[in-house]
């Protein structure tokens, strides 16, 4: 059966809050493993609502075969896809990768990660530069923003087998922090602008 416009545009859609499942937290301070959860005690969890105001986007997605993939797809124009298996026996140049990608950085378009197999943490800062770490399992799908500050690390299983996406032809190349005059950070802040705290209190 084919799939409509409507209906490809209604699949798209970010998953609805109330019914979509993240386990996202704020971070302590320590430098042991970064490959250790990282909880601060008492927990304090991060809510998709939040994430979502960060242009961090998240759908649920059931497989390679779920039509919401191809939906998502379609919808975004994500034309190119690969995979990715991050393992120490998988992964050439596993600890070089590993390095580079736990270092602070920005890219000039979206990240997108389909989380096929296994697990692991992506790290995006909060308006007030707190660390926020996203626990992402095989059917999350995630959509970091051009300009986020980020970096990603594998858990303590060692090992996430994703479907990378982009538009086009795929630039991988991370941007290190310091990138504050970067047009693509310039243009994260001016699409999802920390909010007002004057008053907040
Ligand atoms: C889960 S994909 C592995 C990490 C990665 O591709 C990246 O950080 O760019
Ligand atoms: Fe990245």
């Amino acid at each position: 059966m084919d799939t409509t416009t409507a209906e490809i545009t209604e699949l798209a859609q970010p998953d609805p809050l109330e019914t979509s499942h993240l386990d996202a937290w704020y971070m302590d301070d320590s430098t042991e493993d970064q490959r250790l959860p990282h909880r601060l005690k008492p927990n304090e969890p991060v809510s998709l609502e939040h994430l979502k105001k960060l242009g961090v986007v998240y759908w649920k997605v059931n497989g390679e075969e779920d039509p919401k993939l191809q939906a998502i797809r379609d919808a975004r124009g994500y034309s190119y896809k690969d995979v990715i298996t991050v393992s120490p026996d998988k992964l050439p140049n596993y600890e070089m990768k590993i390095k580079s990608f736990f270092e602070e950085h920005i890219h000039s378009d979206e990240e997108i990660r389909f989380v096929l197999d296994g697990s692991g943490y992506f790290d995006v800062r909060d308006f007030d530069e707190r660390w926020i770490r996203i626990d992402c399992r095989k059917g999350d799908m995630i959509v970091l923003p051009e300009g986020i500050y980020h970096r990603f690390t594998l858990d303590t299983n060692n090992y996430i087998k994703a479907m990378r996406l982009f538009v086009g032809e795929p630039v991988w190349t991370p941007i290190n922090r310091p990138a504050d005059e970067h047009e693509s950070r310039a243009r994260y802040q001016s699409s999802f602008p920390a909010p007002q705290l004057v008053g907040a209190h």
